[in-house]
């Protein structure tokens, strides 16, 4: 897999990580939704980096401009909840993708630390030679990620992939690079060092999903 974290150089990113992460300023839900949406942006720009490119011309008044378009037939998957401001980020720039949307939910056993993943709803349109944006903020052990490509699987083989991720555990980026190919890209803001016992990112920035809509129940 091709990681490209965006945290190895000091960008105006570090501004709307810093806001997502401080416990005073998280406690805006707007401001935190629309963080996490400018972040979705700037990793769907580094992501069209990318893309296949083919040359073209428009007409302006004045004569003919050449430029180069991208081809690629996009598809946004995003895992419910988080990933719904990330979602609109990337489709702020990749305003003619398809989307997809999944819910996945940690379905806790007997400890907070033993869960699995449950995959319930699921909206898709076909995937047969696209280009597949799987996005959502919190990477922590990988297991949402993965749950969702699998369920994702009979709506047919896509020809890109690229997970788009806000904040990952080092922990979960091990995982999803031993549970895709090597030519899947992964585009992610940040990696923090751990997971705590409840499997949440450290130092990370809370529950994301909580963040963006409020406090859910535990089933
Ligand atoms: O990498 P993983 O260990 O699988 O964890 C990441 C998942 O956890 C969060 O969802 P959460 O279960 O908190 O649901 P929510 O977005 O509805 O709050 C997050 O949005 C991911 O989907
Ligand atoms: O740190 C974490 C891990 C999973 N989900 C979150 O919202 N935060």
């Amino acid at each position: 897999m091709q990681i490209h974290n965006l945290s190895t150089e000091n960008t105006i990113l570090n501004v709307f990580m810093s806001e997502l992460r401080d416990k005073t300023i998280q406690k805006d839900n707007m401001r935190f939704r629309r963080n996490i949406e400018r972040i979705g942006e700037i990793l769907a720009y580094e992501l069209s980096k990318s893309l296949h490119y083919n040359s073209t011309s428009v007409d302006t008044p004045l004569d003919m401009a050449k430029v180069d378009l991208p081809e690629n037939d996009i598809v946004i998957c995003s895992i419910l909840r988080a990933g719904i401001p990330l979602h609109n980020g990337l489709l702020n720039y990749f305003d003619a993708a398809e989307n997809a949307f999944i819910s996945a939910y940690r379905q806790h056993k007997s400890s907070p630390k033993s869960f699995e993943i449950v995959v319930e709803y699921l909206a898709c349109p076909s995937l047969e030679n696209k280009t597949l944006i799987l996005a959502d903020p919190m990477l922590a052990t990988g297991q949402s990620m993965v749950a969702t490509f699998e369920a994702l699987k009979p709506f047919g083989t896509p020809k890109e992939i690229h997970l788009v991720s806000v904040i990952g555990a080092q922990q979960g980026v091990d995982y999803i690079e031993n549970h895709f190919n090597a030519d899947a890209h992964l585009w992610i803001a940040t990696v923090d060092e751990s997971l705590n016992e409840k499997g949440y990112i450290v130092p990370g920035l809370g529950d994301a999903g909580d963040l963006c809509f409020g406090e859910k129940l535990q089933h």
